[in-house]
């Protein structure tokens, strides 16, 4: 590894450059691997898979920066496990330090990454080991892990370090073992806290070993990591289009915004969804836990379930929330993204600062590992709704990149209050770069809603709004807390012995003390003006066009496996009490009528 000022000749910038459309097989990959892709449903490569493929499986140090939900982690996947299949047919493994590392920046990362590398395995039918670590693992869970040792460690930069410094990786074994070392979320890596680590890791990683860095976004975090690691690196800047509109936002993403006072937002998101005007599934962003609260409970009182996703909660938690969803077992999640104030914490001593605090706070302790939009590959979400607007451009572009992965198609509403207004203008500016064209913007009025029908819901609304009081939300916080704890051990025993067992995973259950007033939960259709009706059709016939997730498939084979076994100690573990299973549905929102909307 050497610094890569003086290489900067063999850059390659692709941008703008038609990409040649190459099957996974002229890419030559492995016809285990393709065989594996067609299990998936993955039929041709994506661009920065057709480009980044050729460059690493010659061995090449490549920077790879493609937007968001571009499939990067394939990208860097494919290539390694072919490069770990012929090393496997060849030689009979020495190592005593795992022969490729990948570092990321969250706990959810590394357990979608290691569940990545695992179905891919499973599906080639190969015997190669994959581990993944994260946290504070004791010396026995770190000894565990790397015996073996493992072809794959996918980790995060102080988990490596504290394997490293306990002695449980040897720094001479890395120094002899370790051929592919892949930083992915690289524009995150530092922002998490772990520039220190990575410094210190670099020492050990031998001259000889292929370096990746994989990033959504370009910052001089990126720049610092590429000189600390790389060596002649091949840089690949793959926007899909090249025209400078869409270079930043997936141009398959059709982004809409409503203009409302702070107060009228419950109103509002009511509207979108009980008259059923958005695709599902919806991924819903706050910016506080308390607001993802109050949502819920009061979305609750609608009849619309939904399950939240915080840094609060624990770990086996936050991945069942997040397997359950990808699952499709529940349609509505509102997740509290504070990557935007992470970013503000650059520096290693404000983390420190942060960690003390949490340490005192412990009742209330955020996971710093916590990442809940940057890379989460949240499986066929349709609506990224911004219930309250991100505080940065660069946080509006990751939590919107949610949808629209790959080659599917999405959408995202951004709710924005008067006093949201100035964030908004920013964004809007930021993603029509240099054009400041007043006229020029990328996100429309949202069209489907009509003032009429708002109108109509204002009353109930405003009546529930105010039923649900900051005592209500505080209580129904700390009870979620409590439950998910409870469950968090019991999760985990379980899903060891049960992985398949998705019935547990269904995180949405009511937090109300009351169940919905059957009179809330369905919307008659006299107080849904004809325009409304219609867009509610039209999204509904959609919907049906497209399949009921808009999906490409990737839910297939969870179907008919939902353990409904009655003994199930694991039932007694559930956050909604006795007696509030819901009853009396198609009761009528207004007083004797009976025509109603389809919810
Ligand atoms: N060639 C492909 N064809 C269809 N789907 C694909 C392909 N490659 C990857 N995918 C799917 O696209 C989704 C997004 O991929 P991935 O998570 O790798 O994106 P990403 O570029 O890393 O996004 P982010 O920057 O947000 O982390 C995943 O669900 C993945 O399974």
């Amino acid at each position: 590894m050497s610094n890569v000022e003086e290489n900067d000749l063999h850059e390659e910038n692709q941008e703008g450059e038609e990409v040649q459309e190459l099957s996974f097989e002229e890419l030559g990959l492995d016809p285990r691997l393709i065989r594996a892709l067609t299990k998936k449903n993955i039929e041709k490569p994506t661009p920065i898979q057709q480009t980044g493929i050729p460059l690493i499986l010659e061995g090449k140090d490549v920077v790879a920066r493609a937007k968001t939900g571009s499939g990067k982690t394939f990208a860097y996947l494919l290539p390694l496990l072919q490069k770990l299949l012929s090393d496997n047919n060849t030689s009979p493994s020495k190592a005593l330090a795992p022969t490729a590392m990948i570092l990321v920046p969250s706990r959810e990362l590394c357990q979608q990454v290691y569940s990545e590398v695992l179905s891919l395995i499973e599906l080639c039918r190969v015997q190669l080991k994959v581990v993944q670590l994260t946290g504070e693992p004791s010396f026995s869970e770190m000894a565990t892990a790397l015996s073996g040792p493992p072809h794959i460690f996918v980790s995060t930069p102080a988990c490596v370090q504290r394997c490293l410094s306990s002695g449980v990786l040897q720094a001479k074994s890395v120094h002899d073992s370790l051929s592919v070392l892949i930083l992915d979320e690289a524009d995150l890596l530092f922002t998490y806290g772990y520039e220190k680590n990575l410094k210190d890791l670099k020492t050990h990683i031998p001259k000889k070993c292929q370096c990746l860095l994989m990033s959504a976004t370009s910052s001089d975090d990126v720049e610092s990591l590429k000189k600390l690691y790389l060596h002649n690196p091949y840089i690949l800047t793959l926007p899909e289009v090249g025209d400078g509109k869409d270079e930043i936002v997936p141009k398959n993403v059709q982004q809409f915004w409503i203009q409302c006072s702070y107060r009228d937002k419950l109103l509002y998101i009511l509207a979108i969804l009980k008259l059923d005007l958005v695709q599902k599934k919806v991924l819903i962003f706050t910016n506080t836990i308390d607001t993802s609260f109050r949502l819920k409970l009061y979305l609750e009182q609608f009849g619309i379930k939904s399950a939240v996703l915080n840094a609060e909660l624990p770990v086996n938690s936050r991945l069942h929330i997040l397997e359950g969803f990808n699952a499709g077992l529940f349609d509505y999640l509102i997740a509290t993204d504070d990557s935007d104030s992470k970013e503000k914490d650059q520096t290693d001593e404000n983390k420190q600062i942060e960690k003390k605090k949490f340490k005192k706070n412990k009742k209330r302790k955020v996971d710093l590992e916590f990442g809940v939009v940057r890379g989460i590959d949240f499986k066929n979400v349709h609506t990224v709704i911004n219930f309250d607007m991100p505080t940065t451009a660069a946080g509006y572009v990751h939590r919107i990149g949610r949808t629209g992965r790959a080659y599917n198609t999405g959408q995202s509403v951004s709710i924005v209050s008067p006093e949201e207004m100035e964030i908004f203008e920013e964004i809007k500016l930021f993603l029509g770069g240099e054009n400041e064209d007043k006229d020029l913007t990328y996100i429309a009025p949202f069209p489907l809603l009509e003032k009429n029908a708002v109108e109509f819901l204002r009353y109930r609304a405003e009546d529930v709004a105010r039923s649900v009081t900051k005592i209500a939300v505080k209580e129904a916080r700390a009870q979620d807390l409590r439950n998910e704890i409870l469950n968090s051990e019991k999760l985990k025993a379980h899903f060891q012995e049960n992985p398949r067992d998705l019935d547990l995973l269904k995180h949405d259950k009511l937090l109300s003390k009351k169940p919905p007033a059957p009179h809330l939960r369905d919307v008659p259709e006299y107080l849904v003006d004809p325009t409304t009706q219609q867009a509610s059709k039209f999204v509904k016939l959609t919907r049906a066009a497209f399949g009921r997730n808009n999906n490409n498939g990737n839910n297939r084979g969870f179907k008919g496996r939902v353990n409904k076994k009655a003994g199930d100690p694991l039932k007694t573990f559930s956050s909604q009490g006795k007696g509030m299973k819901r009853k009396g549905i198609g009761k009528e929102f207004g007083p004797k009528q009976k025509k109603k909307q389809d919810v």
